[in-house]
């Protein structure tokens, strides 16, 4: 059991550092991150090109493991978990979106969405797995395959598949990167909700956090915390497109 209630962060960064390579050719891709992310937060994360915000994702959601530091998720140091516990953990404790949806082709949504549940070892609960469809509007095409949906609609069955085991925390990497400007603003109003629903675990909304090079994206979540060598640059908080796109100006003349 997740003990997300007693410490009201879903995910808390620690000293956390990342470094790829050794000698003349390392690469200090994170340089001592300390963060939180309360649950029932809504958090994205900009920064140039370079300044570490996959890797930030990556190590925050235990699909890569930090040098130095640690990651708390609902309580529990993933840092300290072997490769079979963080695996487990994972699948779940974290839900992760991609920009491409990463969905099996030859799966309809249905059979999609119950995946984490199947790789977590347990018998597909069919209504818990209709029910997360129906959470993003997609119960009507539980049947359909991915080339049967549109790009909207692939995300949507792609947030419900990381969303079935009832995750801690979703975390996203550019979720309307590949989607045209309406249709992700649908997306990001979906996401929206699921934040500010009362229905997430421990009767609070979903956690999310998210990568994205867009303002107007960034613009749709509590916090914006920008990074710039891989080390934390300032935040906004209630952020504007306008401001948004004013501190990645900012950090870009400071380069
Ligand atoms: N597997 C890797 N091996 C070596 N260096 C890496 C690796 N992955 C990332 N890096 C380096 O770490 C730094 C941070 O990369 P990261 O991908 O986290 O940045 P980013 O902010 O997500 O960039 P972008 O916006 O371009 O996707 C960069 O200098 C990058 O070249």
């Amino acid at each position: 059991m997740l003990d997300t209630a007693r410490t009201q962060d879903a995910v808390r960064l620690e000293a956390l550092t990342k470094q790829y390579g050794s000698g003349d050719g390392a690469v200090a891709a994170l340089r001592g991150i300390d963060l939180s992310f309360p649950v029932g937060s809504f958090t994205a994360v900009m920064g140039p090109s370079g300044s570490g915000k996959s890797t930030l994702l990556q190590c925050s959601a235990g699909l890569d493991r930090p040098s130095s530091g640690r990651v708390v998720i609902g309580g529990v140091d993933i840092t300290r978990l072997n490769e079979t516990e963080l695996t487990g953990f994972r699948r779940e404790s974290t839900g992760f979106v991609f920009q491409s949806f990463n969905l099996l082709p030859s799966l309809t949504a249905e059979q999609n969405v119950a995946l984490p549940l199947r790789l977590a070892g347990r018998r597909p609960d069919r209504r818990a797995v209709l029910r997360a469809l129906a959470q993003m509007g997609m119960e009507h095409k539980a049947g359909s395959r991915p080339s049967e949906l549109s790009g909207g609609q692939q995300q949507r069955v792609a947030i419900a598949r990381a969303l079935v085991t009832r995750p801690a925390v979703l975390f996203a990497d550019e979720p309307t990167g590949a989607l045209d400007l309406s249709t992700g603003r649908e997306l990001l109003a979906v996401l929206r909700a699921l934040v500010d629903a009362a229905d997430g675990p421990d009767g609070v909304g979903t956690t999310i956090v998210m990568v994205t090079h867009d303002p107007s994206v960034a613009a749709h979540a509590d916090r914006v915390l920008f990074l710039a060598d891989g080390a934390l640059a300032g935040e906004l908080v209630a952020p504007s497109p306008e401001a948004v796109a004013g501190r990645m100006t900012d950090l870009a003349v400071a380069r």
